[in-house]
């Protein structure tokens, strides 16, 4: 037992088990549901044999954040057998620092955060509205068709080419992605209990096989992927290209210590794929069930857009965001509401030293679990935060987004998402074009569909699949 720890939580620790047992379907209900209970921000809790220190503030997950030492991973099982510490997501130390900034200035080098990307994130929105049409408003489910236009953003960047919606082997790995972020849980046994792999009863087991058949399978795709590119090239055209370049120049100037090698490339470009796809796309499902639910709020997004576009034919492109506050507003908004990011999967750090955190001790190696959750429901930040209402990101006279402090859906500090100014071109493109293109209604689960009950959490918080229809608007 350490001592000085922050306040333990309500719930009974289970030799070996923890507090596991008692997280329930949604973690991030029951830690902040805990803190309430302790009246304290920061609680700490098992989880297995692992401590784990809950944030359940902004400012707490800011001090924390922002400071190096907490800057390592949580490495559950699950995710070190295949990652085996390489790639960006679960390297640490030195590889994890340079393997980080070769990814940051790649991405931009080949477009994230610039304009002029927008016209590979129109093309692939062309795309999905051609399959949307041809559905002749049929209810679909958008889930896939959505998740495919958008990995092939992140295709073009990693591998140089995108993927027809008819290829069949890319529609196969896309599923597999979408399938790992409903396997993967942070409570799933095996990440406790790694031995019980070898069980033979599945109830015991969990997903585990399918979890490791799948990251296999996506691991072996990106690696045919990079098999296909020549290290001697001149120009580059991708991140394969520029990665191999720089393995190149390593290898000749005799660099002993480089981590420029095959795996670290296929982890990293496997973490961009699945980092930069479902997410987006659970983001855009959201959007779709709270516009559904706030028939105002789509009517006042609509009516700012039409206004702006007039009967301009055309797609509304990043230089109209400006004058469109409004909806740039309602995505803030389906963001906080709709918070994705949970404890598991990639968002959970470690400290590499025993330190302090507002006045409690912290031991070394502890999970640091940020609750996002907790920070986009806190009223100290956001009154009324149960209330859908965009209007709290906007200024009094409606006209500039202002960020809210305390609203971090990619985190915050030096482990933040890579991909934030790439995920906010897309959500910006999509969500303004399928307003503006689209009436969208759900016919058969209508009453069944509320934001604050149709949801479950595994590595993201995601609404359940559902059917919905789309008919063309005519200007
Ligand atoms: C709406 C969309 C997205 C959301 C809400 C989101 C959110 C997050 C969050 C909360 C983290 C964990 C940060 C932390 O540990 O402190 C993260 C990490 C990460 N994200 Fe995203 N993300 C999104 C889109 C993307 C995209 C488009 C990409 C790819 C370009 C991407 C790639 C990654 C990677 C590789 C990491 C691990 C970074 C590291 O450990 O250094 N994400 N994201």
């Amino acid at each position: 037992k350490e001592k000085n720890l922050p306040p333990g939580p309500p719930a009974y620790s289970i030799p070996i088990f923890g507090h596991l047992l008692s997280l329930g379907k949604h973690p991030q209900e029951t830690l902040l549901k805990w803190c309430q209970a302790r009246q304290s921000d920061i609680i700490h809790c098992y989880f297995g044999q692992r401590l784990v220190i809950v944030l359940n503030n902004y400012s707490l997950i800011k001090q924390a954040f922002l400071d190096d030492n907490y800057s390592a991973r949580a490495q559950p099982f699950i995710f070190e057998e295949h990652f085996h510490g390489k790639g960006l997501t679960y390297a640490e130390g030195e590889r994890w620092l340079v393997h980080r900034k070769f990814a940051m200035d790649t991405l931009k080098k080949f477009g994230m955060g610039k304009f002029y990307l927008q016209g590979t994130i129109l093309s692939e929105l062309r795309d999905v509205f051609q399959h949307i049409d041809e559905q002749n408003s049929t209810p679909l489910d958008i889930k896939a068709l959505l998740t495919h236009g958008l990995s092939n953003i992140i295709c073009g960047f990693a591998f140089g080419e995108r993927f027809s919606h008819d290829n069949q082997e890319f529609r196969h790995i896309v599923g597999l992605i979408e399938e790992c972020f409903t396997l993967g849980s942070h409570d799933s046994w095996i990440t406790v209990f790694p031995l019980l792999r070898f069980v033979p009863m599945k109830s015991l087991r969990g997903n585990y096989k399918k979890f490791s058949k799948n990251f296999h399978e996506i691991f072996q795709f990106a690696k045919k992927l990079v098999q296909n590119h020549d290290e001697n090239i001149e120009e580059t055209r991708d991140y394969i290209d520029e990665y191999l370049k720089q393995a190149n120049l390593d290898k000749k100037s005799n660099k002993f210590d480089s981590t420029f090698d095959m795996d670290q490339l296929i982890t990293s470009i496997t973490n961009l794929f699945i980092g930069g796809t479902e997410t987006t796309s659970t983001t855009l499902r959201w959007a779709f069930i709270y516009m559904i639910e706030n028939p105002k709020i789509l009517k006042t997004v609509r009516q700012e857009i039409d206004d702006y576009m007039g009967d301009r034919n055309l797609f509304i492109q990043m230089e109209d965001k400006q004058y469109l506050p409004y909806t740039t507003a309602t995505i803030l908004e389906i963001q906080r509401c709709g918070n994705i990011a949970t404890l598991g999967g990639s968002t959970m750090h470690r400290n590499l030293q025993a330190t302090t955190l507002n006045g409690y001790s912290i031991p070394a190696n502890s999970y640091i679990a940020a609750n996002f959750y907790a920070c986009h429901v806190d009223e100290r930040q956001f009154p009324h935060a149960d209330r859908f209402d965009p209007t709290r990101f906007l200024s009094h006279d409606l006209k500039l987004v202002q960020r809210t402090q305390g609203f971090i859906p990619f985190s915050i500090g030096k482990k933040s998402c890579p991909g934030e100014s790439l995920a906010n071109m897309e959500l910006f493109l999509f969500f303004s074009n399928f307003i503006r293109h689209y009436d969208f209604y759900v016919v058969n689960q209508a009453e069944q569909i509320n934001s604050k009950l149709f949801y479950h959490t595994s590595l993201t918080r995601a609404p359940f699949d559902y059917q919905i229809s789309f008919d063309r608007r005519s200007f």
